[in-house]
């Protein structure tokens, strides 16, 4: 079993909305989500955080709150993806469309979760109630769920 592939994911929420990125090509093109990237060797998991965030939506951010971990699983591929999420409450800047995504401001009621990734509806509730949470999820192709687990925990 290889090390796990690094991702971050950041939430801008601004209650009563949240910005989203709809992602244009690639991985998860068509789908509605946080902002960030793979974690490049020699950087910080935040680092590679800010760095997607600004590359993918022209924000910065003074703090970032680490929200959980989420592992992946899809059957036939043998390497695991680690998402770290992250909630930003604050940012400096426009939000900005980029090469990778088109932002939008959602209200808190009216998330897209049938244009988002599965899991999504699992735990992003856990992020607007700032509560922090460590998941797993084994997915047949890319719109299904075949197992998961999913804990709240005290800290990660
Ligand atoms: C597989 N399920 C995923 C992956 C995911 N990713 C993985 C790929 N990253 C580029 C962005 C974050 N994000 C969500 N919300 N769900």
């Amino acid at each position: 079993m290889s090390a796990p592939r690094l991702f971050a994911l950041v939430l801008v929420v601004q209650p009563p909305r949240v910005l989203l990125g709809k992602k244009k090509s690639g991985f998860g093109a068509g789908l509605w989500n946080g902002f960030g990237g793979i974690v490049e060797p020699g950087e910080s998991i935040e680092d590679a955080a800010r760095r997607g965030l600004k590359a993918e939506s022209g924000l910065t951010v003074d703090t970032l709150q680490k929200m959980g971990q989420i592992t992946f699983e899809f059957v036939g591929n043998s390497e695991l993806m680690e998402v770290h999420v992250f909630r930003a409450d604050q940012f400096h800047g426009e939000p900005k469309e980029s090469d990778e995504m088109q932002p939008q401001w959602f209200q808190l009621d009216e998330v897209p979760y049938k244009q988002m990734w599965p899991d999504d509806v699992y735990w992003f509730p856990l992020v607007l109630q700032r509560k922090l949470f460590r998941g797993y999820f084994k997915f047949q192709g890319q719109d299904t769920i075949v197992e998961h687990t999913l804990n709240e925990v005290e800290q990660l």
